[in-house]
């Protein structure tokens, strides 16, 4: 930390205060795999239930954060750890204000995930592995990028000639070339809601 003689201000209506007000609980949704794996979509799937549900929800999306807040950064190692550290002291103030906040970027680093983890309180963190095959992410190249990365016009792209490093004990896998789009959504509900996040 650089600055110095700075002291936290303490506000008078407190994160469980406004967990009452919504009557439910505050977490991020960590949604993390390869590019083209699902993340995006899925949690789309998942903001729009949970909607429905009257839960107020907000989305942190890899490619918009990289147009604004994160525009300074790039893929290497370093810069993908500055842009999930960012991100996660976003999510962890939206958290305290009280809304369920749903993450899809690829964070292939398992120490930056870590380090979120631990940024935030004991359950407020659930890491959901959206798991593809490299093939099959190959296969459906929704941007473009891989076929870019093939013919060599991107380095560095994860999966390709980057690294993905995959999460060993995430609360939730869903594998989305092997289940359905509504199986994936329904499986991170019913998690939330047998762990009692929606109430
Ligand atoms: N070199 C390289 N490697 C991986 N991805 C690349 C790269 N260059 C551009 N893109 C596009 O940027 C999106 C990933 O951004 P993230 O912020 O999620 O990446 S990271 O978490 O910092 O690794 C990723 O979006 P998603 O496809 O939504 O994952 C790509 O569209
Ligand atoms: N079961 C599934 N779950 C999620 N996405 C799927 C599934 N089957 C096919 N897709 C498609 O795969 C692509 C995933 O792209 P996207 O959500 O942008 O991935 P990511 O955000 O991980 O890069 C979309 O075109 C989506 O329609």
């Amino acid at each position: 930390m650089k600055a110095t003689n700075i002291v936290w201000h303490p506000s008078k209506v407190t994160k469980e205060d406004r967990q009452k007000l919504n009557g439910h609980k505050s977490v991020v949704l960590w949604f993390t795999g390869l590019s083209g794996a699902g993340k995006s979509t899925l949690s789309v799937e998942v903001e729009k239930e949970l909607h429905q549900r009257g839960i107020r929800t907000y989305i942190l999306d890899g490619d918009n954060i990289r147009h604004g807040l994160n525009k300074d950064l790039g893929f290497s190692a370093e810069d993908r750890k500055e842009n999930i550290r960012r991100i996660g002291e976003v999510a962890k103030l939206m958290v305290d204000a009280g809304i369920v906040t749903l993450t899809a970027f690829i964070s292939p680093y398992r120490e930056d995930r870590e380090m979120v983890r631990q940024l935030l309180g004991e359950k407020e963190f659930i890491e959901i592995y959206v798991k593809c095959s490299l093939e099959e992410c190959e296969r459906r190249d929704p941007k473009g990028l891989y076929k870019k990365a093939r013919a060599g016009e991107i380095k560095g792209f994860t999966g390709i000639d980057d690294p993905y490093e995959e999460p060993e004990n995430p609360e939730l896998v869903v594998e989305t070339d092997k289940q359905t789009l509504e199986e994936s959504v329904k499986q991170v509900i019913t998690y939330l809601e047998e762990n009692g996040y929606l109430k």
